[in-house]
């Protein structure tokens, strides 16, 4: 089946698409479906009793429990009427417990596994694809569309299902009592769910405006409490107060817009049973007092009217949770469906793993926008460190992406060891890389889970160790809880220049054939960098090091240094070469070196 195809079958058939790939959750369902039918119909049975107890007291001898269990006495009977209802009850009862059990479960069970399976795809999906949707987007469908569709597991369909079973259940006794009954007291029935689809129809987009508004707001909040510095900075308090203020309001208008229409949802309801009840009421009667029907099943008929129909106020409800349950899973299923662009190779390169690095004829580019690199040529031989630099926006990150191969190339190949990096296995090519990037991310844990998230399981030792290669250990030995030091969500706690030496010291500890630097000391002062550096040159000695720096004197010791501009290589070589070429580079250097005036429009 084509991709289209089965995107269309997804968003037209959800569930039945879920129930198709699940069939892990299947003999669970069908339980819970079994046990709730047993629940509903010992639920039915105590009000057939009653009828029966009323028919015992009326007709005695000729009642039709007399008949059935032959006999005599109206007390017996009752007695045995009441040890039935007695047995009913405790069916009744504990079927309503293994039927409520079972469909949590199963809700639960569902919400679990969809929400690993579908955080597991999106983290396996590329990186351009992470770039080009909006964060929230995905945070949404892996947590609030996985809850939507518990919600209708667990309320909702069991809800359905019961109500079904109602129907047809009171149908079947509506339809012994009498049809012109049955007729009548059904009468509101379509009433009722027509009117509760026109409803829900007209409430929907007021229920979109809700969930607008509500995204919108909680937006804004979450933005300008992560801009929160800025805020204070612009003293912008009070017109961020006004602008929160204002999609608050948006957002109470909405619901009160929604509740004015929902409200008047149950009344109405309440009025088509009124219809249905009233024509049990009257009718029956009558036909009772003339005779065509008995007394007991005249009860019956009148609690079952009642039975019947107010469930059915809930309908509207149902429906909507149904609705919801659909279209998130739609999204959630669509998410599992997205394709990997750039999927794992089979083979694993033989270890040692050298770090030979290659680029030949790459050109590489954004989405649909233009190539950012054309046409770039350039070998890093194992165990050299190579810088590349160049103006900022010349494309360096964008070849280091390559390297990783968090993108492919338009044309041309990317080789590690001498192996196209689309052959490789994941582990074999980033389990070779150590990565430090621009923008440095700390788990919410301790410094030393930090710096030992590429290698769990190393020792405190080994942590300690790269944090000295680093340059990062005395900042840490200061710190109050020293290597138990709680970082924030996002390091909040520790400075820029810190954060980079942490980032370090993980990719050090990962002990990688090939490490790749991204501005990784661009944030640190001059004396911190030049420890770094010392550090490095030990750190490196073994291993190929690519280096992006801003700061050329952190590249000067380079084997080899590549100036990039314009997603082009300008040129190439040592640093004593490049300076006396007198080229590009030359006139960074100059520049940074305080040998010639900056000129303003140049940024390095
Ligand atoms: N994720 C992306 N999506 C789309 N375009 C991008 C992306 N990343 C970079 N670009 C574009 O690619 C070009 C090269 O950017 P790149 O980040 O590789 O430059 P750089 O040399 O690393 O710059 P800097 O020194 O400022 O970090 C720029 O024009 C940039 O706008």
């Amino acid at each position: 089946m084509t991709a289209g195809r089965e995107a269309a079958r997804v968003e037209r058939a959800p569930l039945e698409e879920l129930w198709r790939r699940y069939d892990r959750y299947r003999r669970r369902l069908v339980l819970a479906v079994v046990l709730s039918v047993v629940n509903k119909v010992a639920d039915v049975v105590p009000e057939l009793l009653i009828g029966a107890a009323v028919d015992v007291v009326v007709r005695g001898e000729g009642s039709f429990v007399a008949e059935v269990l032959g006999v005599e006495s109206r007390f017996a009977q009752l007695g045995w009427l009441a040890a039935i209802n007695a047995v009913v009850w405790v069916i009744e009862s504990a079927s309503q417990y293994f039927a409520a059990v079972t469909w949590r479960g199963l809700a639960q069970a569902v919400e679990h596994d969809l929400r690993v399976e579908a955080y597991d795809h999106a983290q396996r999906l590329d990186v351009h694809w992470h770039e080009g949707r909006p964060q929230g987007a995905t945070l949404a469908t892996v947590n609030d569309d996985v809850n939507q569709l518990e919600r209708f597991l667990d309320i909702g369909a069991p809800a359905l299902l019961q109500t079904a079973l109602n129907i047809l259940l009171v149908g079947a006794v509506f339809a012994v009592a009498s049809w012109e009954l049955l007729l009548l007291a059904f009468l509101p029935i379509p009433l009722i769910v027509f009117g509760s689809l026109w409803f829900q129809r007209r409430l929907e987009p007021l229920y979109v405006a809700v969930r607008e508004r509500v995204a919108e707001l909680s937006s804004l909040i979450g933005a300008n409490l992560g801009g929160i510095t800025t805020i204070k900075a612009f003293t912008a308090e009070d017109r961020e107060r006004d602008r929160v203020e204002a999609a608050s309001a948006a957002y109470r208008e909405a619901n009160v817009t929604a509740i004015a229409s929902s409200a008047a949802f149950v009344p109405l309801v309440r009025m088509a049973i009124l219809v249905g009840f009233t024509c049990t009421l009257l009718f029956g009667g009558w036909a009772t007092l003339n005779g065509e029907l008995e007394v007991g099943l005249y009860s019956v008929l009148v609690f079952m009217t009642q039975r019947l129909l107010w469930p059915l106020t809930e309908i509207a409800e149902m429906l909507d949770l149904y609705q919801r349950g659909r279209a998130s899973t739609a999204r959630i299923l669509a998410l599992l469906d997205e394709p990997i662009d750039v999927p794992a190779g089979t083979v694993a390169l033989p270890t040692p793993v050298a770090g030979r690095l290659e680029l030949s004829g790459v050109r590489a580019g954004y989405a649909d926008g233009p190539d950012v690199l054309h046409g770039i040529d350039l070998v890093v031989p194992a165990g050299q460190t190579h810088a590349i630099v160049g103006p900022t926006g010349a494309g360096k990150s964008s070849l280091l992406r390559l390297m990783l191969r968090f993108d492919d190339p338009r044309a041309g190949e990317v080789r590690l060891d001498g192996r196209d990096l689309r052959e490789l296995e994941w582990e074999s090519l980033r389990g070779s890389i150590g990565y430090v990037s621009q923008d440095v991310f700390l788990f919410a844990g301790t410094i030393a889970e930090n710096i030992a998230y590429g290698r769990p399981g190393a020792s405190a030792d080994e942590v300690r160790r790269a944090a000295q290669q680093a340059a990062a250990d005395g900042f840490i030995e200061t710190l109050p809880l020293g290597y138990d030091t709680w970082v924030g969500e996002r390091g909040v706690t520790l400075s820029g220049g810190q954060r980079q030496r942490l980032a370090l010291a993980r990719a050090l500890l990962r002990d990688p054939a090939v490490l790749i630097l991204d501005e990784a000391t661009s944030a640190v002062d001059n004396e911190t960098e030049a420890a770094i550096q010392v550090s490095l040159q030990t750190a490196t000695r073994d291993r190929t090091a690519i280096v992006v720096a801003h700061r050329l004197s952190t590249v000067r010791h380079a084997h080899r240094i590549w100036v990039l501009d314009a997603g082009r290589i300008v040129e190439s070589g040592t640093h004593d070469e490049l300076v006396s070429a007198g080229g590009a580079y030359a006139a960074l250097w100059n520049v940074q070196t305080g040998a010639l005036v900056v000129s303003a429009d140049r940024d390095v």
